[in-house]
């Protein structure tokens, strides 16, 4: 599908050609930097607007060719959660969280019921009387979510929905989020610029630049083997500090030294491969740097390791990490060797 807007002076291409699938009960994440086109792309899901050219499908219907009635019916199964919440503030947790069920005309003993449900859901129990100034960022997002299921929705669509929370709180909501895609199988799309949210909840990711996917796969086959510039950006957000290549790159090296760049992932970062090449090699290796990080249930990671040995050892050492499954590069040296 295609999105272009008609602005003020002349016509912006939103988006070019997206060509996206997502699976029933995935937990799909979409990161571009600001103005990539991502909440374009996610409102369109729920047709908060209208592609240019294309179709939207969700759950095997048509989205943009129902007509208002059939459109209001639809949209209830597409629940959404935003940056900023959209409460209402003149009503207190519990009456933001009945809004749409009396919308939807549900009786008034069944929306007793259903909003208790979701309070404890979202572990609200104790602020149900509270209004939302008098909540916290986190607890605001907790009836956002709780609103966004009211209805209970097939899809949830998360439109930056932890980028106003401080890390700690982040962490919570997309536990949150994670727990209910589990519980109640709801597929959920969110967009987001940040790669800790990808990395921490999804199964999936595409990444988007400058209104096209440039890149999408299994979060984990993403993050180890990151293929566009764009996306090795991304994945450089969580796995190394920025600065670590590039000080390792000024260690003034002895003559006969080198530093090794490991990646491990899966099964191979548990084990002790270190340790057996140090022995079976007999090289003295000194660790420089390592990092772990673990992504849908799997393992990765990457240790700098510098050793002193001869060119033959290093090739044979490089040979020995390779057959254990260990991507070994030789970090070039900037200063040169003492
Ligand atoms: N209503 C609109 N009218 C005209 N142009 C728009 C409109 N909404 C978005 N755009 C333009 O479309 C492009 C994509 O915007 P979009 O908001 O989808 O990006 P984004 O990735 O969500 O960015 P951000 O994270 O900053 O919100 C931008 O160039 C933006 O200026």
């Amino acid at each position: 599908m295609k999105k272009v807007y008609n602005g003020n002076k002349e016509e912006v291409v939103a988006l070019k050609e997206i060509n996206l699938e997502i699976e029933k009960g995935e937990i799909y994440g979409i990161i571009g930097y600001s103005g990539a086109g991502k909440s374009t792309l996610i409102r369109l899901i729920n047709m908060l607007e209208e592609p240019t050219e294309g179709e939207i499908w969700v759950d095997g219907r048509q989205m943009n060719r129902l007509s208002q009635k059939e459109l209001r019916k639809a949209r209830q199964e597409v629940g959404m959660i935003f940056q900023h919440f959209n409460l209402l503030w003149s009503r207190t947790v519990f009456e933001n969280i009945a809004f749409p069920l009396e919308i939807a005309g549900v009786p008034k003993e069944e929306i007793n019921q259903r909003v208790n449900e979701l309070i404890d859901l979202v572990g609200l129990t104790e602020r149900a009387n509270a209004y939302p100034s008098e909540l916290s960022g986190g607890q605001k997002q907790r009836v956002g979510i709780a609103r966004a299921l009211a209805n209970r929705p097939k899809v949830l669509l998360s439109d930056e929905a932890t980028s106003a929370l401080d890390p700690k709180t982040t962490d919570s909501i997309l536990e949150l989020l994670q727990e209910i895609n589990r519980k109640m199988g709801i597929t959920i799309i969110l967009i987001t610029h940040e790669m800790h949210v990808i990395q921490k909840i999804c199964h999936k990711v595409a990444v988007i630049d400058q209104g096209e996917i440039v890149e999408e796969g299994p979060v984990l086959e993403v993050f180890t083997h990151p293929k566009q510039q764009i996306t090795k950006e991304f994945v450089k957000q969580v796995t190394e500090h920025m600065d670590t290549e590039e000080t390792i790159r000024q260690i003034p090296l002895e003559k006969g030294s080198y530093i090794l760049k490991c990646k491990f992932v899966g099964e191979n970062a548990n084990q002790p491969i270190i340790s057996r090449w140090v022995k079976t090699l007999d090289v003295e290796a000194n660790i420089l740097e390592g990092n772990i990080q673990y992504v849908q249930g799997s393992s990765y990671g990457s240790l700098y390791i510098q050793v002193k040995t001869t060119v033959d050892k290093l090739n044979e050492s490089i040979q020995f990490l390779s057959n254990c499954g260990v991507e070994v590069e030789v970090v070039e040296n900037v200063v040169g060797t003492k």
